[in-house]
């Protein structure tokens, strides 16, 4: 029997995760070739400068990812530079000659999927992208492969490594959030703009990988509803720690039935006080968790590092393992899947609970000044403590669910009210609290 051809690899971008990819593929070839049935071979690292890479013979190193893309000898493309341009118009490259595609990068696929989807099918090839979200989490796959035979209902999780590490430093009281975010930064977990992180795009792109998937539907970035932890306080913290929760950045994203009897999806992103009995409430660090309901599965839960070069960089090999063995066999991989076309729900029409310390005067009427504002917006108050007296008075308002857009409009009512000095903080809330 004669051995199956080299799958030959050419690699983009040699950073935290590239780095560790190109040391995998040469440290691991006998055990990988064995894998697949065919040696996989290194063809070429496209990198900016060259002199910073002396562990990578220098034979491989280019300069010139759009010539790498092009050549006629790359099987399999692993895009790790990460940004959209001119990644989107490498791998275009790539997959129309017919190449298969592993990628990590969330901001592309939740920004240009659809036309690299395309591209893929066109050309009969694949699109491969573990490491896009929960890093080396495996995730995609179950969902796209495993889960394929039942309905997926819900999808909620930690999705980003460093806020999750900046938050859960800010929880232990021990660590500042600038000196969290460096340390994130240093240990290779956050973007190379770290904004992308704190304000939430990351997650936001990940939640929409994650709907699509799971909702066979076509859901963007532009359509995931976006808050970040930089306006997370102290003073959040220490309220969530009051009724028994933790602050983690949640990525949700849940088929919602609509009172016409019709289905649609929601995908949002932001800060949620989450009750420590919740199984992703004890998550902590860099390390991601993504809870998966479906239909006849029940509940599933995922759970592992999120973020670091050589977490993701298990992923991206696993990815090009199945593209490789796809290559060998003649076959190709699941391709893009949005038959369902549902509509993606605004913020505004999604439940949701609301948490909120108000400082507030401690004399006859506040209460009900308060109590109003909720009720005029049809907004049903849960639980309602007082904390201290006179000018150090605190009330702390949890409600019962009602829709996003009400809970906002009653925050503005309250921010209006001349007995209410400030509100102090303000945050959704998820399962029973105390
Ligand atoms: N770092 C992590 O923990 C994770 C990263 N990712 C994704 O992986 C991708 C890469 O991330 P990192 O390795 O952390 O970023 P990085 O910034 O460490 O590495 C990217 C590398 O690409 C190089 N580069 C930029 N433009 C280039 C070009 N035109 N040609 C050749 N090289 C070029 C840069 O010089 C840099 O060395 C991103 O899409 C990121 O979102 C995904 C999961 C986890
Ligand atoms: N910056 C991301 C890296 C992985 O996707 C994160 O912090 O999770
Ligand atoms: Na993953």
């Amino acid at each position: 029997m004669t051995a199956a051809a080299p799958v030959r690899v050419g690699v983009l971008g040699a950073g935290v995760v590239g780095s560790q990819v190109v040391r995998l593929l040469r440290e691991q070839g006998a055990d990988l070739a064995a894998r697949i049935g065919a040696p996989l071979e290194l063809a070429g690292v496209a990198v900016r400068r060259p002199h910073r890479h002396p562990d990578i013979p220098a034979d491989l190193l280019t300069t010139d990812a759009a010539a790498l893309v092009a050549r006629p000898d790359v099987d399999v493309v692993v895009e790790v530079i990460g940004g959209t341009r001119p990644t989107k118009d490498l791998l275009l490259t790539a997959l129309r000659r017919g190449a298969g595609v592993v990628t990590a990068n969330k901001a592309l696929l939740a920004e240009e999927g659809p036309e690299l989807y395309e591209a893929a099918d066109l050309a009969g090839t694949d699109l491969y992208f573990e490491a896009a979200v929960a890093g080396a989490i495996p995730l995609i796959r179950p969902l796209r492969e495993s889960l394929a035979g039942d309905r997926i209902t819900r999808i909620l999780g930690i999705v980003n490594g460093t806020t999750n590490f900046v938050l859960s430093a800010m929880t232990a009281g021990g660590d500042s959030y600038e000196y969290a975010l460096k340390e994130a930064t240093r240990l290779g977990y956050a973007e190379a703009d770290p904004t992308a992180d704190v304000d939430g795009f990351d997650a936001a792109a990940k939640a929409a990988i994650l709907a699509s998937v799971g909702f066979h539907t076509r859901v963007g970035a532009a359509d995931v509803h976006r808050e970040g932890i930089s306006r997370v306080t102290a003073a959040d913290v220490a309220a969530a720690a009051d009724i028994g929760c933790v602050v983690k950045l949640l990525a949700i994203c849940e088929r919602i039935r609509r009172p016409d009897g019709g289905e649609s999806v929601s995908a949002r992103v932001h800060p949620v006080m989450l009750p420590r009995t919740h199984p992703l409430a004890v998550v902590d660090g860099a390390y991601n968790a993504v809870y998966v309901e479906a239909e006849s599965a029940g509940r599933l839960m995922f759970y592992g590092p999120g973020a670091g070069g050589a977490p993701t960089a298990s992923a991206v090999l696993g990815d090009l393992v199945a593209v490789a063995r796809n290559r060998v066999a003649g076959g190709r991989g699941p391709r893009e899947s949005a038959y369902a076309d549902l509509p993606v729900e605004s913020i505004g029409s999604v439940p949701a609970r609301y948490h909120i310390s108000l400082d507030v005067d401690d004399r006859a009427g506040v209460l009900a000044a308060v109590a109003s504002a909720f009720a005029e917006a049809g907004v049903s108050i849960s639980t309602v403590r007082q904390q201290g007296r006179g000018r150090d008075a605190a009330l702390v308002v949890v409600t019962h669910s009602a829709p996003d857009a009400d809970l906002a409009s009653t925050v503005a009512t309250l921010h209006q009210l001349p007995a209410v000095h400030r509100v102090t903080s303000v945050m959704r809330v998820m399962g029973e609290v105390a």
